[in-house]
């Protein structure tokens, strides 16, 4: 782990269950190869699960089973080791190729920007030849103009110890926003290519499908229904991401998926048992094959457990010297310096909205109102619009670095204004963008998109309190676990040690899939899009309201402009995107920065 990160405390465990395949598995790590500097459950580092690949590998060499290590996509974005970088990613390509990976693909967030998509392109992929799969993803050369796979389709490959023969695709959701130099085929046409008819024809032993793909998403379900059509029995392991949750799906008795988290908290593991080798051109034939998996809380404490290792004999050569790179890296960016003192934890989710503690409530009523101003119409009264997606991280209390700028929020966006918009029109675009529905219709304007990924695609059991109360509105508390977060390491009533607050899992297995066992921590649902009101009118003396302003500019970050377009025509206001104008070229990024270092100053 990197210095200065907590010392992760003991919880009860549960164990591993190895299979004759096993995985382990990340996704949507964002660039926290550092790990949590703030929270010792997740404060292992890249260099950390390096070793403990490699401890993994040598037991299931000596368990004569097979071990395959996967990575989901959404590598970038999130964390100043990638974002604070010029370019970006100066430091997080070339530690991220020190793990051995066996299937990777990409994610959405490889694909916002050209200049992510050129160096996914140019550097990741060759970095991983051998293992890298794009199943439904082109890339357009600058040179030519030629669109051109971005990876190999797909993979077959042969495992090492129980020789099983795997046939691995790698897929990406039906995203739309990509840059120009990417090509993403929706799933459905990509299922109708002759090299994917050929490929779900090869009669391996197991399906592998990667994908950055939320398993509650439709897409898995149709890749899930082609592949079985043509393969009755044939085990399929579905490994996804996106969603930012731990989650676990039975598709049927033979095909099961798990999504391992997000942010580098969690090591995925899923393990399959009972698999038949097919003899040459055989077809499916019946099996009866057990899908375990756990969900690995990313800290030395467990890392250590699960490999029976201890503090002198875990750190390999290789995961040490992963360690100091991204020691330096920090250390060159300057990613502890400090821009001022929290004085309270901010939650995302972890606290209703609106509420002293939301981090969307501090920016409605503080940050935003400070900072969203353009000197040129500082005195015209505005709504400023932003998506609730856009805030990826929580706020602990304590120290705030140039490391934390980019945890909340590392998107490049800008933010842009139709000015003089009758306030009549521009006061029902905020509920109409939060309450969604047909006015965006189901495709790319979905309203789903603005929201924290958790909310995108929710499992059903996120909706569903432990108490049975069932589904509950999207604006409702979405896990209604009774516990707050308990103090690292105290201890209970009985002389036992207290249970850390962390990750209850629920999904298609049961409950007992966190490794560590939790006391449950609430989460609360967010609204798609916060709101300021910045410079109205005050009341007129002898008033106790104020009147509206006849016309308001509507300010929002640039990413929301689509919605608020149609929002805005929705509401009877005839306006387009050649209304659209630059408001301030500050990201939310600097705009958070500078209001911490002026209202925060003090020092931790
Ligand atoms: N410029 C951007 C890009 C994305 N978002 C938000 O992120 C969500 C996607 O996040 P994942 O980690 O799940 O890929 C997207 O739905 C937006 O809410 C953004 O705000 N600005």
């Amino acid at each position: 782990s990197q210095p200065g990160a907590p010392a992760p405390v003991a919880a009860p465990m549960r164990e591993l269950e190895w299979g004759q395949i096993n995985f382990l598995h990340t996704t949507d790590i964002h660039g926290w190869l550092g790990g949590h500097l703030q929270e010792p459950q997740y404060s292992a580092d890249y260099g950390d699960y390096i070793s403990f690949a490699s401890h993994m590998r040598q037991k299931a060499d000596e368990k004569g089973v097979d071990l395959l290590v996967i990575d989901t996509g959404d590598r970038i974005e999130g964390n100043g080791l990638y974002d604070a970088s010029d370019p970006k990613g100066k430091y997080t390509y070339d530690i991220f190729r020190e793990q051995s990976i066996d299937a990777l693909c990409t994610g959405n967030h490889e694909l916002y920007l050209e200049a992510s998509v050129d160096r996914e392109h140019n550097t990741t992929v060759p970095n991983f030849k051998k293992s890298y799969i794009a199943s439904n993803l082109d890339y357009i050369e600058p040179e030519t103009g030629n669109q051109i796979p971005q990876a190999q389709r797909y993979l077959k490959l042969k495992t090492k110890n129980q020789g099983f023969n795997v046939v691995a695709l790698g897929f990406l959701f039906n995203f739309d926003r990509n840059a120009n130099n990417s090509v993403v085929q929706p799933v459905e046409e990509t299922m109708k290519e002759e090299w994917f008819q050929n490929a779900i024809r090869e009669k391996p032993d197991l399906f592998l499908v990667i994908g950055h793909v939320g398993l509650r998403m439709k897409e898995y379900e149709t890749i899930f229904k082609v592949i079985r059509d043509q393969n009755w029995y044939t085990p399929i392991a579905f490994l996804g991401g996106h969603a930012h949750v731990r989650d676990a799906r039975k598709f049927d008795d033979n095909a099961f998926a798990i999504a391992s988290g997000r942010y580098f908290e969690t090591i995925g593991w899923m393990s399959i048992d009972g698999i038949k080798k097919k003899s040459q051109n055989q077809a499916s034939i019946e099996a009866a094959v057990t899908f375990r998996r756990k969900y690995i809380d990313n800290n030395l404490f467990g890392l250590y457990y699960h490999t029976g290792l201890n503090e002198t004999t875990f750190p390999t050569d290789h995961g040490r010297n992963v360690s100091n790179m991204i020691t330096e890296g920090r250390k060159a960016l300057k990613l502890d310096n400090s821009f001022g003192c929290a004085p309270k934890d901010l939650w995302m989710s972890r606290a209703p909205y609106p509420a002293d503690n939301s981090i969307f409530s501090w920016l409605e009523t503080q940050v935003l109102p400070d900072s969203i101003v353009n000197e040129e119409r500082k005195n015209v009264s505005r709504l400023a619009i932003v998506n609730t997606g856009a805030i990826r991280f929580d706020i602990f209390q304590g120290a705030f670095t140039r490391d934390s700028t980019f945890l909340i929020s590392p998107f490049v966006s800008k933010f842009n204004y139709i000015a003089d918009v009758p306030y009549a029109v521009a006061s029902k675009v905020l509920e109409l963008l939060n309450s969604g529905g047909q006015v965006f219709g189901a495709g790319s304007l979905d309203t789903k998109h603005l929201t924290i990924p958790e909310q995108v695609a929710p499992s059903p059991f996120l909706y569903t309190s432990t108490a049975e109360k069932g589904p509950v509105s999207p604006m409702s508390i979405f896990v209604e676990d009774d516990a707050q977060q308990k103090p690292l390491g105290g201890k209970g009533d009985g002389g036992e040690p207290e249970l850390i607050g962390g990750y209850t899992t629920h999904d298609d297995l049961g409950d007992d899939g966190d490794d560590a066992v939790h006391s449950p921590i609430k989460f609360y649902a967010v609204p798609n899009c916060i709101q300021s009101k910045i410079a109205f009118p005050p009341p007129e003396e002898g008033q106790d309201k104020a009147k509206d302003p006849e016309t308001v500019d509507l300010v929002f970050i640039d990413y929301v402009q689509p919605w608020i377009i149609k929002a805005l025509q929705f509401s009877g206001g005839d306006f387009g995107t050649d209304d659209v104008k630059v408001y301030s070229n500050n990201t939310l990024t600097d705009v958070i920065a500078s209001w911490v270092k002026e209202h925060w100053k003090n020092d931790c």
